[in-house]
């Protein structure tokens, strides 16, 4: 029996072309779709074009369109793995969106490509190739949702983009990549250790993002709070301390009930309550804002605006945010 895969193109430069200036821009065709580049005789592959996005003009709305694409798919027409492909800026937020979101079990891989169809040395087909490979390898199933490039198997909770233009860029900073793939196909050397879901119906929410920096005040803070923000996510200091500038603030957000998420602007680690000082991780903790488990702003984000959709209740916020 051969295995169904399904690829669903959403954009990004895998889909685009350079032009004689050096621009890259998205087409009418998309050109992957020009060249069969996937030929093995043991898969079945449909595609569908849902989005033709360069990935800066993805919002959650296209994320949970995409994630109950995938669902109502799998549920009709039996797919056995799904490949997408995605602009690379903001690939990591659908990765994580569809991780905490998607309900079916069948593996799911994201990729997307640093050069466009048409440069020299394109990683596009390459990426997608290998995808596919991953897509339709039983170890693939009970990892969450993956993302492939350059050789790598990564978990969309911990991969992130580090490098503006190197094809390396995808990285899992805090724990690398849980498998690589070769010519034989996937090959996996970890397994994540817990399942984070959501049947969600919709996303409704606001969410803002804030990185923090010395000198930083309550300024924003305050704007905030009456511009009817339903959460706000802060990339604190070092392991979870904000200058005490940014107290008076803070409390006008979480006495309206607005929850605030610490993650740290430090790639690697978790914030914790540590320190004692004025605006330290301590304070902060008995103000009530939520502590994150090593999640990125941009994710943190992202599982914000997804669990709010089932709780607005901060111990229960601060219990789905260790998971
Ligand atoms: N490499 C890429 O795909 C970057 C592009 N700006 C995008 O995200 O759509």
């Amino acid at each position: 029996m051969k295995k169904k895969i399904l690829l669903i193109h959403t954009g990004g430069t895998i889909s685009m072309s350079e032009n004689e200036q050096g621009e890259v821009s998205p087409g009418d065709k998309n050109p992957l779709s020009a060249t069969p580049i996937i030929t093995d005789p043991n898969l079945t592959i449909d595609s569908h074009e849902l989005f033709n996005l360069p990935s800066p003009h993805m919002t959650p709305h296209h994320m949970w369109e995409l994630s109950s694409f995938i669902d109502s798919q799998v549920a009709e027409k039996s797919y056995e793995g799904i490949v997408i492909t995605h602009g690379t800026d903001t690939l990591e937020e659908t990765a994580f969106f569809l991780d905490l979101t998607v309900q079916t079990k069948v593996p799911i891989v994201l990729t997307g490509a640093m050069r466009s169809s048409n440069e020299i040395g394109s990683d596009g087909p390459y990426n997608l190739l290998s995808s596919v490979k991953v897509a339709a390898s039983s170890e693939a199933k009970n990892k969450g949702v993956l993302v492939v490039l350059n050789d790598e198997i990564h978990t969309a909770k911990n991969v992130t983009k580090t490098h503006t233009s190197n094809i390396a860029t995808f990285q899992s900073p805090q724990y690398g990549p849980i498998g690589i793939v070769t010519k034989r196909g996937a090959s996996f050397h970890h397994s994540p250790v817990a399942e984070d879901k959501y049947a969600i119906k919709d996303v409704t929410k606001k969410v803002m993002l804030l990185k923090a920096y010395a000198g930083m005040d309550s300024t924003i803070f305050s704007l905030l709070k009456n511009m009817g923000v339903d959460g706000v996510v802060i990339e604190a200091l070092g392991q979870g301390n904000l200058p005490p500038t940014t107290m008076a603030g803070l409390k006008e957000l979480t006495n309206a009930n607005i929850p605030v998420v610490l993650v740290s602007r430090c790639f690697n680690g978790i914030v914790q309550d540590i320190y004692g000082y004025d605006g330290g991780g301590r304070q902060l903790k008995q103000l009530g804002i939520i502590f994150s488990n090593g999640l990125n702003g941009q994710k943190a984000r992202i599982k914000l605006l997804v669990a709010l959709e089932e709780t607005k209740d901060s111990q229960e916020l601060q219990r789905l945010f260790l998971r």
